[in-house]
């Protein structure tokens, strides 16, 4: 064993990443343009908290990056972005101080180092060395020493021997076992297995199917096209509960590229928003149902199937969004559909109540799409939840103001965590005094939906999102 081996490597330097002395960052290192890259996006999502999908086709786009080296930096940047509870518990055991007290360039360049050991076949010297050669560039030579310890030191066991040596025991810890073992945080893996009411082995398949990249779903534009022909011509598949959705085939390519999605006869909308958008229009209503609300609306995915469905029954929605530039997302969205857009805070949106029905889509934290970014899981914090729910409270409240008594209120976050479902539920419909419907009559043919009276979706369930939908009515 090399004397690098024995050793137990020393950080580089305390805090911050040196300043590098040759002004700018460098250009990429022509020799290896698919690891600088996926460096790159690693120390934009760390520092500037970007979204790893979003920054890399661009970087590949403005670098005129194709073919295997494109495929490399993506593999290595969402295999390292999903990874990171795992590579960092391997890497700190590699290291005699706190991960905290790496410098994040580094650490980024011992992410990917280490993602490459234990999870692709490059070589090993190709890997260290690549990553010894970016470190050097990026955070000075003083490091290169360093990452190359480390690096070696990872490299003396496969991922099953690291994850054998760091893995919880099942028995005594089932939900940090688990954790570990598909490279969740253990909160989120808690938080889902709260939900499933499971430590086993729905737990660990929940946890699994959260790690693939999902289908992409098409949602055909009810009255313009239907999802048979949506599907013959995309080549893609009926999906198996929306009556409006299509399941395109892996590497179909970019959906929005596919000519109906051009024509606006369908749009891409994960099979599970679209049930849910869907189930409000099912339930049944005692005198009129001409005003239909959405009171969160941004982007625009569900109120442009309200919006379709209304116009077919003569009806209305008025789309609320906070936020500017994403009620202008809805606008483009409901084009041609009877779709009114206001940008306001729902909780207050100034609107003239009696609404029929009304769609609370509620800002979450999105632990139901963790899958759709790769490093979302690293990012969320517990606190998000609590800050969270309050305003969903206020949200669904301002909800229960504007319906008419009588009237049905759809309420819908993307995430199974139990506070922002079950609990947010359970209090605002004692407040408004109004029945908690069984939401799985609103979603015929869907398997799997427990004792209700809530709907929980899930991807390893159902192949969608984990959207919850609860379904209200107010009494008075
Ligand atoms: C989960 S998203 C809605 C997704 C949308 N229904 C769709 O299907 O495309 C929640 C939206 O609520 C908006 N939002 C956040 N706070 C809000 C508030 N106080 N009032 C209205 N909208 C708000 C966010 O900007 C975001 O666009």
């Amino acid at each position: 064993m090399s004397p690098e081996r024995e050793r137990r490597p020393s950080r580089p330097q305390r805090g911050r990443p040196a300043p590098r002395k040759q002004g700018p960052r460098r250009p990429p290192a022509p020799e290896d343009p698919a690891r600088r890259v996926a460096l790159d996006v690693l120390h934009a999502v760390r520092e500037r908290d970007a979204y790893a999908n979003l920054v890399l086709p661009d970087l590949l786009r403005q670098r005129r990056i194709s073919g295997r080296d494109a495929a490399l930096a993506t593999e290595l940047t969402y295999g390292a972005s999903r990874a990171q509870g795992l590579l960092d518990a391997v890497i700190e055991a590699c290291i005699d101080r706190p991960l905290s007290k790496v410098d994040g360039t580094v650490l980024d360049c011992l992410r990917l180092g280490a993602y490459q050991l234990l999870r692709t076949r490059v070589p090993e010297h190709a890997a260290v060395d690549a990553m010894v050669n970016l470190a050097r560039a990026d955070a000075g030579s003083h490091v290169a020493g360093f990452v190359n310890a480390v690096l070696r030191k990872v490299s003396e066991k496969d991922e099953a021997a690291w994850l054998e040596e760091l893995t919880p025991d099942r028995d005594s810890d089932p939900i940090g076992h688990l954790a570990m073992r598909t490279a969740h945080p253990r909160w989120i893996a808690r938080a889902f297995a709260e939900a499933l009411g499971d430590k086993g082995t729905e737990l660990q398949a929940a946890l699994e199917a959260d790690d693939a990249r999902p289908e992409v779903h098409l949602v055909a534009r009810p009255g313009e096209i239907s999802a048979d022909e949506l599907a013959a011509i995309t080549g893609g598949d009926v999906a198996p509960y929306s009556p409006y959705g299509v399941h395109l085939p892996a590497g179909a390519g970019d959906p929005g590229d596919s000519e109906p999605v051009k024509e606006k006869l369908a749009a891409v909308q994960d099979e599970g928003s679209q049930l849910c958008a869907v189930a409000l229009t099912r339930v049944p209503l005692e005198g009129s149902d001409e005003r239909w609300l959405d009171l969160c609306a941004g982007p625009g995915g569900k109120a442009a199937l309200l919006g379709a469905l209304a116009g077919l029954s003569g009806a209305r929605v008025d789309a609320v969004e906070q936020a500017p530039h994403r009620a202008r997302l809805v606008e483009k969205a409901t084009e041609g559909l009877p779709v009114t857009v206001r940008v306001a805070d729902g909780r207050d949106p100034g609107l003239e109540p009696g609404y029929d029905r009304i769609l609370v889509d509620a800002p979450c934290s999105g632990l139901g799409a963790l899958r759709r970014r790769p490093e979302a899981r690293w990012r969320r914090k517990p606190s998000d939840v609590s800050d969270l729910t309050k305003l969903q409270s206020q949200l669904l409240a301002s909800a229960f103001e504007l319906l008419r008594p009588g009237g049905v209120l759809a309420y819908v976050v993307c995430s199974p965590h139990l506070a922002e479902t079950e609990g947010v539920v359970g209090d605002a419909a004692r407040r408004a005094k109004a029945e908690i419907l069984d939401a799985r009559e609103y979603f015929p043919g869907v398997p799997q939906l427990g004792d209700g009276p809530y709907v929980q979706l899930w991807p390893h369930r159902h192949g969608t999102d984990a959207m919850f939908c609860a379904v209200l009515r107010r009494l008075e």
